[in-house]
């Protein structure tokens, strides 16, 4: 049935229910052909690695509103390209099975949600001397009990940014919004804000960009205003990420050229 032969508002209301229905058996699709448990075997056997070669570096602390960047998290060796091609490749295939366009798929509607927790826990808050050294460091507020990460909770999106000429004004795909998150006309999250989070990673997973980089602000929400100027910028690379506390004021500078895909989790203690 063509749009221009409906008549009256149960014939649109009849479409859009098809509409939602046959995009709920893509995503049917989608689940039972995902690759999810091979890819979460493989990943885990990592975790060791993964955690003995993380280097931390501390880009900017001030109380509450502290940058830490993470490199090396993978090695060097081919950990890293293997986990980023296969988020990376989850993402185009579930886009190709539902038709919907990636522009930011939330790690829930991906299935990765559970994957992504176990990195987090197993990796990255493994050990009470490294949970102990974000409180101190000011990304944990004091107040967090570090110990409870079996109850943590994560939500978060794979990004997929792209130059403001390649037309990306429909944000069709957008499941996951931060409180105060704000996303300009590209798609492209440029608008100042904090997210709300215990604790941010951002995870710069590719593909091939310029511009798109992170700037940081010192101030409080209620302090900032349009003329506040970034404590600093960072310019994101592929393999490294981003750690800061959901206190601290960012923003995405616009992507110039390329394409800029970002694993970004929000994690919270309970
Ligand atoms: O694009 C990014 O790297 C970060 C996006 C962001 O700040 C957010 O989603 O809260
Ligand atoms: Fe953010």
């Amino acid at each position: 049935m063509l749009i221009s032969e409906l008549k009256d508002s149960d014939s649109i209301a009849k479409l859009v229910e098809l509409q939602q229905r046959e995009l709920e058996e893509k995503k049917q699709m989608y689940d039972q052909n995902c690759q999810l448990l091979e890819m979460t075997d493989k990943i885990s056997m990592r975790w060791d690695d993964m955690w003995k070669t993380m280097k931390w570096e501390k880009l900017y602390w001030d109380k509450r509103k502290s940058v830490y960047q993470v490199t090396q998290m993978f090695g060097g060796d081919d950990t890293f390209a293997e986990m980023s091609k296969q988020i990376i490749d989850t993402c185009y295939q579930y886009s190709d099975i539902t038709g919907i366009e990636w522009i930011d798929f939330g790690l829930d509607e991906l299935r990765l949600e559970s994957l992504i927790a176990s990195w987090i826990k197993n990796v990255f808050f493994r050990d009470q001397s490294l949970k102990q050294a974000l409180t101190d460091a000011g990304i944990l507020a004091p107040e967090i009990d570090v110990g409870a990460t079996a109850n943590l909770k994560i939500k978060g999106f794979v990004l997929r940014e792209q130059a403001a000429d390649q037309n990306l004004n429909d944000l069709k795909a957008f499941v996951y919004q931060a409180k105060g998150l704000g996303l300009n006309e590209n798609g492209a999250v440029t608008t100042v804000h904090a997210d709300g989070s215990h604790i941010t990673l951002d995870l710069c997973l590719g593909e091939s960009f310029e511009g798109g980089s992170l700037s940081f602000f010192s101030q409080d929400r209620s302090e900032y205003d349009s003329t506040s100027l970034p404590v600093f910028q960072l310019q994101h690379q592929i393999g490294h990420m981003s750690v800061f506390s959901g206190e601290t004021l960012h923003c995405v500078e616009p992507i110039r050229s390329g394409v800029r895909i970002n694993l970004v989790v929000f994690v919270t203690f309970p």
